[in-house]
């Protein structure tokens, strides 16, 4: 198929073209035989309801016409939704780090890294204390669906407010592009001596950053069911077990639940009442799925349960209480207030600190 020995492809992202050489031709047909593993990836991802597709926009080329060669924008290689867009920056990105800092490396570092601290033990214990959810507060100075939400944004003292207003665990965005996070605010977290367990909130799709989330320490990943077929949510609890970490194991609809609760070793899930690719938000997300068969599944087996997103007021917190959730994840409520720490009180209607 790519026997030609000069090519010229034009990339309708940059406006640009290039002539490709015959050493160009190899880079070419690596890049088709990627493309090639992305398909049958999302053929399997598909059968289980998965619509975000894994690819970066490296498809084929669509045609030749004489030495040319055109690679148009078409429905293949441009994102349908915001989640699918992040999916495939991470992709990209994951890609170039994983080059910088092979897993051997990373590796070693781990010998280096915090101890893991018990994520769960901590939603459970502040579940006990308060009689209320276990709070996981989200350091986050962006998202895509908010913008910016807060611009004086000291991410350690965010983090030691909420730790001082009775938050469990802390999750802290880690994507740069598109909520302005880091894996430095992480460490910068840890290293400040906050006691709270840290969820590493980043899009996982590889492995490798299992390995990178812990060398940086986190005690927490989240892993999306919406983005990850069975079989990488399966291996990757594996891997965080060998690592220590817990795996949040995040659901939106009744599809996604039922695939998580067909996995082994998942203790801890979380119900998005944001639905990531449109950004409608409904609390009752929550309620619906863990009525019936499925609450039962989760008291049966004492999986914790989080409610995310969209919670501001007391009246939301009880409301998701009710539904059977033992934590929940809050983030711009509480990140907005000029002191984030009062904002857990106004959130819960109560001072919840120790
Ligand atoms: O919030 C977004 O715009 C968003 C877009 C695409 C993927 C994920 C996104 N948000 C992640 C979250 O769900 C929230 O950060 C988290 O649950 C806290 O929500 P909130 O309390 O409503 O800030």
């Amino acid at each position: 198929m790519h026997e030609r020995q000069s090519v010229k492809s034009v990339d309708p992202n940059e406006g640009s073209a290039t002539i490709a050489t015959s050493g160009e031709s190899v880079v070419e047909a690596l890049k088709v035989k990627e493309w090639e593993v992305g398909m049958f990836h999302n053929e399997v991802a598909a059968t289980q309801g998965i619509r975000i597709r894994r690819r970066p926009p490296t498809g084929p080329p669509n045609h030749y016409v004489g030495p040319f060669q055109f690679r148009l924008q078409n429905e293949g290689n441009t994102p349908r939704n915001i989640l699918e867009e992040i999916v495939w920056n991470k992709d990209n990105e994951v890609a170039q780090l994983k080059e910088r800092k092979p897993l051997i490396t990373i590796s070693k570092a781990l010998g280096n890294a915090p101890p893991v601290r018990d994520f769960i033990g901590a939603l459970r214990a502040a579940n006990e204390r308060t009689g209320l959810p276990g709070l996981i507060a989200e350091v986050k100075k962006a998202s895509p669906s908010r913008g910016i939400l807060r611009e004086n944004f000291d991410p350690v003292e965010i983090a030691q407010s909420y730790e001082k207003g009775g938050a469990a665990c802390l999750s802290v965005l880690t994507d740069e592009k598109y909520f302005k996070g880091s894996f430095e605010n992480l460490e910068l977290i840890r290293n400040a001596g906050v006691k709270c367990p840290l969820l590493c909130k980043e899009f996982i799709i590889d492995a490798w950053q299992l390995y990178y989330a812990r060398s940086k320490g986190a005690d927490a990943v989240l892993l999306i069911a919406a983005v990850l077929p069975d079989l990488d949510i399966k291996y990757m609890v594996k891997i965080c077990k060998l690592l220590g970490l817990t795996a949040l194991v995040e659901v939106h609809d009744e599809m996604e639940f039922d695939r998580v609760l067909g996995i082994e070793g998942v203790e801890l899930i979380g119900i998005n009442n944001r639905n990531l690719e449109t950004f409608e938000l409904d609390i009752s997300t929550t309620k619906k799925l863990l009525e019936g068969e499925r609450g039962k599944i989760i008291r049966e087996r004492n999986i914790i349960m989080v409610g995310e997103s969209g919670l501001f007021t007391p009246e939301d917190i009880a409301y998701v209480q009710e539904a059977g959730v033992k934590a929940v994840l809050v983030g711009e409520s509480i990140v907005k207030q000029s002191d984030p720490g009062k904002g857990i009180s106004n959130l819960f209607g109560k001072d919840i600190s120790v």
